[in-house]
C-alpha cells in the first residue's frame, strides 16, 4: 500500500475509522438500573455464584458468560499473505474474525494480540487464558511455529484450542476438493495434488486430505525454495520432512506436470499460466493465497476452459475460505461443551459443507448475492459464505461428532429442538412464528398469490409446498412464471402449484361479472371492470378469494400498500360489524416482540375505531399464543398533557374497558412506560398494565408507520407483516421489501386466518 491510498483504500479505512473506531464493542446482558440490579450483579450478590464455580468449575458455564466466549488469539507473524506485521497491526484482522463469529454463530469473539514471537512464552499467556474462554481460535500464527503452539496448547488446555489457518481452512478445502472431484469424476486416492507453500495452512489441508483418502505417494510439495525432497536442507522441519518425496523435481514448474490439483497456500503470483497448461485434463486450480491469488481466475479460464477454480476471494465465484467453517464448528463445539476439537469433528464439518452446496440455494443466499442464484456445479462447489443454513447443518454435525468421540461434556440432550433453536438465530421469527407454522402444517388451505411472477414468491411458494403448509395459487403470466422458477433453481414451483394467467383465463368473463356487480354502482363503467380484471392483480385474487376459488390471499410485493388496500376494502370489504380495516406489524428484534398498530391503514382513528381495531389485533396476538398487553400510546403520560390526541387515547381506553373488560390495556402512556416496568410503576403504581407491553397502539399512522421503520432500521429486527385486521374474509398485504421468508411467514399467518373462520375449501358468495 502506498502512502497515497486508492478509492478502495479510503472505503476500508473510512470503515474502520467510523466512530466508535474499530468493529467491535461490549454489551451487558442483565438489566443493571436499579440498587437491587447492583447488588445482585455484583457485591455482594456476584460472591454466590464464585463461590459455587469454586466447588465446581463446571458451574462457571452456568453463571458467566464463558461457554461462548472465544478467544482470537495472534502474535501478527503471518496475517493474511501480508507476512510478519506483528501483533498490533494484526488487530483489523482478529477484530474482524471476532465480528465473525459474533454475526454468523451469536458467538462473543474477543481479539488478543499477543507481542511474543518466543513459542513457549506465547504457550504460557495463551494457556494462562484458559478460565476466561470457552474456547481459543488461533490465528495468522507462521508455520511451523503454528504446531508446536498448537500441539503445547492442546496438551495444556481442558477447552478445544483450534488453528484456523490450519483446520477451518483444511475442512473448507477437504469439502470443494470432495465436490469438485464429483465433477470432474476422479477419485481422491488417485489424483496428484502439487501444493505452493508449506505453511500453516497447506500442510493442515494435506492432513486433513490424507485422512479423507489421498495418498502420501501421490502428493509434491513446493514452498519458496521449491520442491520438498528427501535430503533438502535448507528451510525443513518436520512438519514438512513428512511430505518429503524422493525425487529429481526441484521447482513447482516440474512438479505441476500432470498435476490433478494444485492447491495455493502461499503467496500471489506464484501459478504462472504456463503451469497450469501442463496440469492433467480437468483439473482442479485452489488459488487461495489473501488478498491476491496465486493466480487469477480469469488467466486460468483462458488457458484450461476445464479447470475448476476457487480462490479465497468474495468477489469470484467458490469463495474458499475458512470463514464458512470456524464459527459454526465452534458453534457445535461450545454448545456440547467439548473439551477439544479431534480428526472425527472436522470431518463432520467436511461432510456438512460438502453436502449444503449439493442442496437447493435458499432465498437468503440469493439476495445476498444480489438476485443470482447457483445450484452445485463448477461455479458452485462449495456454499456462499452468507448462506443462513451453514449454521443449522455443521454445528449439529459437530456437536453430534463431539458426543460419539465422548469429547462431549454437555451432550446435546434434544438436537432437534437444538437445530429449532439454531434456527431461530438464524431466522429469528422462528420461535414466535413457530405455533403459527404448526398449525398451518399440513393444511390444504388454498393461498392465492397476486404477484405470482415475483421471484420471492415464487420461493414462498415453494417453501409453502414443501412444508406442506397450503396450496399455492400463483397469479401470473405462464410462460414468465414457469421461466423464472426454472432460473431460480426451484423443483415444484410450477408443476405442482395452480396458475391464473391474467391474458389467457377461461373464467375471465365471469369474473368480470363478479367484479362489475361489486363495484358497478361506483361510478365504474363495465369497460373499466373488463380493464381492472385484465391488469390489477390483486383484484383477481381478491375476486378469486370471494368466489370461493381461494381461501385466502397475499398480496403487496409489487407497488404501494395503499392501492392494494383499495381493490381489498372494493372487492372483499370488512367484516360484519367492523367500520374499517387496519394493520398490525410485528417487530422481532434480539431482545424483544413487539405488535405495532396501526401502521398502514386507519390516517387518525377515532377512539371507537382505536378500541375496536384493538379487539381485533388482541385477537389475532392470542392466535400466536401469546397472551397481549396493550400500551395506548402519547405524549402525555396518564393525563399529563390534554392534547387532542392523548384525549382520543384515553376515551379509547373507555371504550376497551367497556367491549373488552378482559383485556390488559392502560394508557395513555409513553413508549418508556410501555416497554419499562420500573418506570412506569414510578409514574403510575396502580396501572393495570403488568410486565412490557407486546401491543403498542399509536394515537395516528403516522407516529405508528415512524415508529416501526425507525425500530427497523435500528434494531435490524425482523418484520413480519403487516396483518390485515377486520377484512370479510383472509386478505393480507405485505409490504414491497417483503422477503421470500417474509411472504412465507404471512402465508402462514394467512393460512391460519383461513382456518379460525372455517374457511377452507368452502364454497365463495359470489
Ligand atoms: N483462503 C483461506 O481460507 C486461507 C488462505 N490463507 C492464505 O494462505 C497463505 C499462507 O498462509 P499460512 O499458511 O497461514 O502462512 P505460513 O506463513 O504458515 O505459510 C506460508 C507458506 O507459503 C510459502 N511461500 C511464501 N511465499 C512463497 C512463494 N513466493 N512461493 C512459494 N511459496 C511461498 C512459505 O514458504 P516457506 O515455508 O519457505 O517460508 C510457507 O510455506 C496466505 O496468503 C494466507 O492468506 C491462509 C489461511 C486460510
Ligand atoms: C482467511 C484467513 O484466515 C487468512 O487468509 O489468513
Ligand atoms: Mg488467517
Amino acid at each position: 500500500m502506498t502512502d497515497e491510498p486508492t478509492a478502495g483504500e479510503d472505503a476500508a479505512l473510512a470503515y474502520h475509522k467510523l466512530n466508535p473506531p474499530g468493529k467491535l464493542e461490549i454489551r451487558a446482558t442483565k438489566p443493571l438500573s436499579t440498587q437491587r440490579d447492583l447488588s445482585l450483579a455484583y457485591s455482594p450478590g456476584v460472591a454466590v455464584p464464585c463461590l459455587r464455580i469454586a466447588k465446581d468449575p463446571l458451574t462457571a458455564f452456568d453463571y458467566t458468560a464463558r461457554g461462548n466466549v472465544v478467544a482470537v488469539v495472534t502474535n501478527g507473524t503471518a496475517v493474511l499473505g501480508l507476512g510478519a506485521i506483528g501483533a498490533l497491526a494484526s488487530k483489523p484482522v482478529m477484530e474482524g474474525k471476532a465480528v465473525l463469529f459474533k454475526k454468523f454463530a451469536n458467538i462473543d469473539g474477543i481479539d488478543i494480540e499477543v507481542d511474543e514471537t518466543n513459542i513457549d512464552k506465547f504457550v504460557e499467556v495463551v494457556a494462562a487464558l484458559e478460565p476466561t474462554f470457552g474456547g481459543i481460535n488461533l490465528e495468522d500464527i507462521r508455520g511451523p511455529d503454528c504446531f508446536e503452539i498448537e500441539e503445547k496448547l492442546k496438551a495444556r488446555m481442558g477447552i478445544p484450542v483450534f488453528h484456523d489457518d490450519q483446520h477451518g481452512t483444511a475442512i473448507i478445502v477437504s469439502a470443494a476438493i470432495r465436490n469438485g472431484l464429483l465433477i470432474q469424476e476422479k477419485s481422491l486416492s488417485d489424483v496428484k495434488i502439487v501444493t505452493a507453500g508449506a505453511g500453516a495452512a497447506a500442510l493442515s489441508c494435506l492432513n486433513l486430505l490424507l485422512e479423507l483418502g489421498a495418498r502420501l505417494e501421490n502428493i509434491i510439495v513446493t514452498d519458496i525454495d521449491g520442491v520438498v525432497y528427501e535430503g533438502r536442507d535448507t528451510g525443513m522441519d518436520p512438519w514438512k520432512a513428512k511430505f518429503a518425496r524422493a525425487t529429481t523435481m526441484r521447482t513447482l514448474d516440474d512438479a505441476i506436470d500432470g498435476a490433478d490439483i494444485f492447491l495455493g497456500l502461499s503467496a500471489a503470483g506464484v501459478l504462472k499460466p504456463q503451469m497450469v497448461s501442463k496440469m492433467a485434463p480437468n483439473p482442479m486450480v485452489l488459488a487461495l493465497a489473501n488478498p491476491n491469488p496465486e493466480i487469477m481466475p480469469e488467466v486460468v479460464a483462458e488457458v484450461r476452459p476445464d479447470a475448476l477454480m476457487c480462490t479465497g476471494r468474495s468477489d469470484y465465484p467458490n469463495q474458499v475460505n475458512n470463514v464458512l467453517c470456524f464459527p459454526y464448528l465452534f458453534r457445535g463445539a461450545l454448545d456440547a461443551g467439548a473439551t477439544g476439537i479431534d480428526e472425527s469433528m472436522k470431518k463432520a464439518a467436511v461432510e456438512a459443507i460438502a453436502g449444503l452446496a449439493r442442496e437447493r440455494p435458499s432465498e437468503e443466499v440469493a439476495r445476498a448475492y444480489g438476485g443470482t442464484v447457483k445450484t452445485f456445479g463448477p461455479d458452485y462447489l462449495i456454499p456462499a459464505p452468507f448462506d443462513p443454513r451453514l449454521i443449522l447443518r455443521i454445528a449439529p454435525a459437530v456437536a453430534r461428532a463431539a458426543e460419539k468421540a465422548g469429547l462431549a461434556r454437555r451432550p446435546i440432550a434434544d438436537m432437534e429442538a437444538y437445530v429449532d433453536q439454531l434456527n431461530r438465530f438464524v431466522f429469528r421469527s422462528g420461535s414466535i412464528m413457530k405455533p403459527i407454522f404448526a398449525k398451518a402444517a399440513g393444511s390444504q388451505c388454498r393461498v392465492v398469490y397476486a404477484e405470482g411472477e415475483d421471484e420471492r414468491v415464487l420461493r414462498a411458494a415453494e417453501i409453502a409446498l414443501e412444508e406442506g403448509l397450503c396450496s399455492p395459487i400463483l397469479i401470473g403470466r405462464r410462460r414468465v412464471v414457469e421461466h423464472r422458477a426454472k432460473r431460480a433453481g426451484l423443483k415444484r414451483v410450477p408443476d405442482a402449484v395452480e396458475v391464473i394467467d391474467p391474458e389467457d383465463d377461461p373464467r375471465y368473463r365471469e369474473y368480470v361479472d363478479t367484479y362489475f356487480g361489486l363495484v358497478g354502482r361506483r361510478g365504474i363503467s363495465p369497460e373499466a371492470a373488463r380493464t381492472v380484471v385484465r391488469t390489477n392483480a390483486t383484484v383477481i385474487a381478491a375476486l378469486a378469494v370471494r368466489r370461493g376459488e381461494a381461501d385466502a390471499m397475499l398480496c403487496g410485493v409489487e407497488s404501494p400498500f395503499a392501492t392494494h388496500v383499495k381493490a381489498v376494502r372494493d372487492v372483499i370489504g370488512t367484516a360484519e360489524g367492523v367500520s374499517e380495516l387496519a394493520a398490525m406489524s410485528l417487530l422481532l428484534g434480539d431482545r424483544s416482540t413487539l405488535f405495532l398498530l396501526d401502521t398502514q391503514v386507519c390516517v387518525e382513528p377515532s377512539p371507537d375505531q382505536i378500541a375496536e381495531m384493538t379487539v381485533l389485533a388482541a385477537d389475532q396476538i392470542s392466535a400466536f399464543g401469546i397472551t397481549p398487553r396493550v400500551a395506548l400510546l402519547s405524549a402525555s403520560r396518564f393525563g399529563s398533557r390534554d392534547t387532542e390526541s392523548a384525549r382520543r387515547m384515553r376515551s379509547a381506553l373507555h371504550r376497551l374497558n367497556s367491549i373488552a373488560p378482559g383485556l390488559m390495556v392502560d394508557g395513555e402512556m409513553t413508549g418508556e412506560d410501555a416497554l419499562n416496568e420500573v418506570v412506569r410503576q414510578r409514574a403510575m403504581p396502580n396501572s393495570t398494565l403488568d410486565g412490557e407491553a407486546n401491543l403498542l397502539v399509536f394515537p395516528n399512522i403516522d407516529s405508528a408507520h415512524i415508529s416501526m421503520t425507525l425500530l427497523k432500521e435500528v434494531t435490524n429486527a425482523l418484520h413480519v407483516g403487516p396483518m390485515m385486521l377486520g377484512t370479510a374474509l383472509p386478505a393480507h398485504i405485505v409490504t414491497q421489501s417483503a422477503t421470500a421468508r417474509g411472504v412465507l411467514n404471512m402465508t402462514a399467518v394467512a393460512v391460519v386466518d383461513a382456518q379460525s373462520r372455517g374457511r377452507v375449501g368452502k364454497p365463495g358468495d359470489a
